[in-house]
């Protein structure tokens, strides 16, 4: 070997060789861990977790929640999504129902022993052999290509179409106030879904009744939080969000990504220094909420701005990053009992982003009282400082005063 090319070996390949090896061995052993999978396995470095408390929850939570957004997205590419009519008249397509069965599979796999509370079951599917396979063709087919590390921690794909079913079919709890018990929207906002709108995937995680996780994602909001309240629609660029919050820990705002879960931003929401100024948002479908009452309310508070309608917890997520002020949710009918898969998630991350959230009597939600807020009449969410006032409004429009 020439003299160059031998002195070359040496210093490129030898001597680095060495330092490297001396340098595996002097090192404590955790180092020497992490030395070994963040060359062999780039991919574990990507899903971090810290040791706050419910810090295994709140991941599995986003991650599950991801996967099961990815899914919905697909179907609304899709010519035929599936629709089919509930009992209640209410529309649920492919996607509500394997979304569900993308998160129960993940919780199954990191809590065994938790309850489930979800909002679909696959009774109708047990009866419709096409409309299974569709979903379970959905299901099969649905994972973060990009982070295989994040698929293991959801324990990977579900092993049959029979498992599916019944997996569809675990989030069958009565609820309660007593343990850990999960609830699930799969699509909240199945209309809005199906029109383009605004819909959101939501799990939230109770222990004794009190709301400790939330975790949302809304694929058609924008990703900035300070974009304008607007009932735009559209899943284009720029479009896709992920709301969570843990109790007593504030709450924060991620782009909903393909692969790993990107960094998450603190959001608080918006002081409002002048209430004529203020943005208050409710629901599209007038039979879910009384809005010539709210139109009311809003007039009494000074409010001149119209109402932004949007569809799902989609509004909570808003308020909470300061998008908009203002939550009102007031009952239609004295019979409909809100469920609590529709506001679990909201209640908490809006609380926790410095939000008050109440019914029309000036109650907390109570999510101890079974799969409904029986004791509840309607939601106000809205900023602490300004909510006894928005109450007070409320409840003089309603003649809830005594
Ligand atoms: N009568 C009545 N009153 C109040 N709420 C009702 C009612 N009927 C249904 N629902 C629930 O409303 C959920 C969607 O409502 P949103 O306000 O989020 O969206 S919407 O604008 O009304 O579509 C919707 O959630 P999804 O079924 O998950 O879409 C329902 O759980
Ligand atoms: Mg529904
Ligand atoms: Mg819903
Ligand atoms: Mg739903």
């Amino acid at each position: 070997m020439p003299l160059e090319s031998r002195n070359n070996f040496f210093y490129k390949i030898l001597l680095p060789l060495l330092i490297l090896t001396l340098a595996f061995f002097l090192s404590p052993s955790s180092s020497r861990l992490n030395l070994i999978l963040s060359h062999l396995t780039p991919q574990t470095t990507t899903v971090k977790m810290s040791s706050s408390p419910y810090a295994k929850e709140l991941l599995i939570a986003q991650l599950s929640i991801q996967r099961a957004s990815i899914l919905t997205k697909r179907v609304f590419q899709e010519s035929s999504k599936g629709t089919i009519s509930k009992s209640d008249a209410s529309p649920v397509t492919i996607g509500d129902f394997g979304a569900q069965a993308l998160i129960i599979s993940a919780l199954k796999h990191n809590f065994p022993s938790d309850q489930i509370v979800a909002e679909e079951e696959a009774s109708t599917l047990r009866n419709d052999p096409l409309l299974s396979s569709k979903i379970w063709d959905l299901v099969k087919s649905t994972s973060l290509s990009s982070s295989p590390e994040a698929e293991s921690l959801l324990g990977g794909q579900i092993p049959s179409e029979s498992k599916m079913l019944d997996l569809i079919d675990s989030g069958n709890s009565s609820g309660g106030r007593t343990g850990r018990i999960w609830t699930i929207d799969p699509i909240d906002g199945t209309k809005g879904f199906l029109r383009g709108g605004q819909y959101a995937v939501c799990l939230a995680l109770l222990e004794d009744g009190d709301v400790k996780v939330g975790a949302i994602a809304c694929p058609n909001l924008p990703v900035d939080d300070s974009a304008p309240l607007t009932a735009d629609i559209g899943d284009g660029e720029g479009r896709g969000v992920i709301f969570s919050a843990v109790k007593g820990q504030g709450a924060t705002s991620r782009p909903l990504t393909t692969g790993d879960l990107a960094e998450g931003k603190q959001i608080s929401m918006k002081p409002i220094t002048e209430m004529s100024a203020a943005s208050f948002c409710e629901s599209v479908e007038a039979g879910h909420s009384n809005q010539s009452e709210s139109a009311r309310i809003a007039e009494k508070l000074g409010i001149t701005r119209p109402s932004v309608r949007m569809d799902s917890q989609a509004k909570y997520g808003s308020i909470a990053r300061g998008a908009g002020d203002i939550y009102l949710r007031l009952p239609t009918s004295k019979t409909y009992q809100e469920k609590i898969w529709d506001h679990a998630g909201g209640d908490l991350i809006v609380r926790e982003a410095g939000g008050e959230v109440t019914d029309t009597k000036g109650n907390r939600l109570d999510f101890g009282v079974g799969r409904t807020l029986a004791s509840n009449s309607g939601v106000i969410a809205a900023p602490k400082a300004v909510h006894a006032q928005v109450l007070d409004v409320v409840q003089e429009v309603l003649g809830l005063k005594n």
